[in-house]
């Protein structure tokens, strides 16, 4: 069996609970309330400006100029595509994009960041494609979960959203992202790959918390006015 394919089986349970995540749910069903949209964008923002970096890292640990170019091309992905499914919530919620960018992430989305960009710096190339891999294969197969699901048409609020997920792109860049993580596991032993599990793991996990943590509306506890983030 594939590494990709041990990976995705070792999160089936994780995958079906985001399925089932009322801020998903509420993607599907159309009516999710303005506080969690809000939320989830301003984090998301961030969110990117994160995973930006971290491909950014990628790049740094790239000795072939065919994986600098893999990874400078996935930002100028980020930096002009995925803002379009922003746009549709913005839309829906009635509020300007303008208005969601440079707050600090709460809690989770902070851990999250947190967790991509340590195993980034610290490990290797197999464990930084898998703690990133959770983003783009997650999103792609809610997407489809939704098509099917809901048979969304133009009037559908999240139209937008659901076929911008369940489209090409989502899926090459998972394609490529496992293409990638399998290569490098046939070069390297159980250990290495048991690292890089947990860290796909871990991602799963911190995806499903995401949903939770805009759903929630989560805030820091006390004010952070004067605390770096
Ligand atoms: C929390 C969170 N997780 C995943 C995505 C989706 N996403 C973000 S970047 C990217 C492309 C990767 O090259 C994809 C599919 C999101 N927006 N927010």
């Amino acid at each position: 069996m594939k590494f990709s394919q041990v990976l995705r089986e070792s999160a089936e349970d994780i995958y079906q609970g985001i399925f089932e995540h009322p801020f998903v749910v509420g993607i599907g069903e159309g009516n999710l309330h303005k506080e969690a949209i809000v939320h989830y964008v301003k984090a998301d923002f961030e969110y990117l400006n994160a995973f930006m970096n971290i491909y950014g890292i990628a790049i740094a640990k790239s000795s072939t100029r065919e994986d600098m170019n893999y990874f400078y091309d996935k930002i100028g992905f980020v930096l002009n595509s995925e803002i379009h499914p922003h746009h549709n919530l913005c839309e829906v919620a009635g509020v300007d994009y303008e208005e969601l960018q440079g707050y600090p992430l709460p809690p989770t989305a902070n851990h999250y960041v947190t967790h991509m960009k340590s195993v980034a710096q610290q490990g290797s190339m197999g464990e930084l494609i898998a703690a990133l891999l959770p983003c783009p294969w997650t999103y792609l197969e809610i997407g489809h979960h939704l098509k099917e699901k809901y048979q969304p048409t133009e009037d559908h609020p999240f139209y937008e959203w659901i076929t911008f997920y369940a489209k090409e792109d989502t899926a090459s860049v998972t394609t490529e992202l496992c293409e990638r993580i399998d290569k490098w596991a046939e070069n390297v032993g159980e250990e290495e790959k048991e690292k890089a599990k947990q860290a796909f793991i871990k991602s799963c996990q911190l995806e499903y918390l995401f949903w939770d943590m805009a759903y929630n509306v989560e805030e820091w506890p006390f004010s952070l006015e004067g605390v770096q983030q």
